[in-house]
Formats: structure tokens, sequence, C-alpha cells
């Protein structure tokens, strides 16, 4: 699925929101990921980010917008589409944008994170946003050929503290790096005014998941503050 240049520019400052339920919870259902992607849309999402091979599919029918696709595969090292195949899985099911495991890790398949986005440009017209956890991984992606730098994994590789909200430290030294490719801020944005800042820090646009779309989570931050 193709994504011009003007289409990927008419992003910039723009949110995109992930909608994600995980395994086992009541919303678990690609149809369901479908509907809430249709129901962010509506509220001026400009794109969705969304995991799950049918969840890509459904997606892709329920939106007129640019559907960023992952499969996760487990929870813990690599496991956002950490290998070829489950990146041209999820290219195949219509994602215009393949968001993979963008870090220095070794991968499950052994090739390079230069190799499999060169295998992803090789067998579909998918682009590829690389899921870093430090402007060193932000660097690497880019040199590698990614195509669009995300800050998804700030605070989950061990590299960068888990800062309560996003790592705003992180989007201002990888914006300063200037590394030539879209900067999209993702991770524990939880609020409008972070967003903003995102934004102001560098970033092109915004990835909000979980205070808009994982409605468990969001209960317990009200039930928390009655406590
Ligand atoms: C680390 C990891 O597994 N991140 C995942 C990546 O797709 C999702 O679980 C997050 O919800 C997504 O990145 C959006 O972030 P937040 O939900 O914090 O707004």
């Amino acid at each position: 699925m193709i994504l011009t240049p003007q289409a990927l520019e008419a992003l910039r400052g723009q949110l995109i929101v992930s909608c994600q339920a995980y395994p086992g919870e009541p919303l678990r259902e690609p149809h369901i990921t479908g509907q809430m992607a249709a129901s962010v849309v509506r509220g001026g999402a400009a794109a969705v980010r969304v995991q799950g091979v049918a969840d890509v599919q459904f997606t892709r029918s329920a939106v007129n917008v640019p559907v960023i696709g992952l499969w996760k595969d487990g929870h813990e090292g690599t496991f956002i589409t950490p290998t070829l195949r489950h990146a041209l899985a999820i290219a195949a099911a219509g994602a215009h944008v393949v968001a993979i495991d963008g870090t220095r890790r070794p991968r499950p398949d052994g090739l390079s994170l230069a190799a499999t986005v060169a295998g992803i440009h090789g067998a579909s017209h998918a682009l590829v946003m690389a899921d870093c956890g430090s402007l060193g991984d932000a660097r690497a992606a880019a040199e590698a050929g990614a195509d669009l730098i995300g800050t998804t994994l700030a605070g989950y590789t061990g590299e960068r503290p888990k800062t309560d909200g996003p790592d705003l430290e992180l989007l201002a030294a990888v914006a300063a790096a200037d590394l030539g490719r879209p900067l999209i801020a993702e991770g524990r944005i939880h609020t409008p005014a972070q967003a903003r800042a995102a934004v102001d820090a560098g970033a092109f646009a915004v990835v909000v998941g979980t205070a808009i779309t994982h409605p468990a989570t969001i209960t317990g931050w009200f039930r928390d503050a009655l406590a």
C-alpha cells in the first residue's frame, strides 16, 4: 500500500492514535480494533496504529487514513514485529507503514535491521517505522534505511529511564541529530499538554495509545485518584 510523500507530509504536527487491546482483554477482537480506529478518526486522528494481521485488515476497511501496522510476538525483548516474516505479513495485510523493532538488539531471525528494512522495501510498498529506544538506536535506524523514527521503546530497553510522561529529552536529542526522517513521538503521552510538548521538542507527529484507547488503564487512573 502506497503512502505518498504528500500523504506522509500531511501527518506533520498531527495526532496518530494507537488502538490496541491486549491478549485476554474484552476488546481484543480485530473488528473492534477497526471500530475503535473509526471512532478516533472521527475525533481527528490523522492516522492510526494497530497490532495484528487481522486488525490491520479490519482497520484498513474501516478508515481512510494511513494505517501503521505491527505484530507483537511476546512482550519482552525484541517483540514488536521482530522478524522480516512478521513485517511482510503486516505489509501484505495492507499496512501503509510497518512498525518494527528498531533497536540495535539481535533479531530472532538473525537479520540486521538494514536487511530487514531492505526486505520490506523489496517486497512491498510499505514504509518502515523503526521503534527505537535511544538516540543510538535512532541513528542506526536512519542509517539502516528506516523511513520514520519512533521513540516507542524509550524506557523499555534499559537504555533510557522510564519517564512518567514522554521522554522529551530523547525527543529533543533525536530532533537535534537531524536524521532526515520524520520523528514520531510515542510512549506514555497521557495528556494533551504532553502531546503539545512532544511536538515542541521536535516531533513530527505524536502517537497516543493508552490515554485514548485503553479504558481499563484510564479507569484505574480515576479510581486511584479517588482512593
Ligand atoms: C512498549 C510497547 O509495547 N508499546 C506498544 C507499541 O505499539 C504499545 O503497547 C503502546 O500502547 C504504544 O506504543 C503507545 O504508547 P502509549 O500507550 O504509552 O501511549
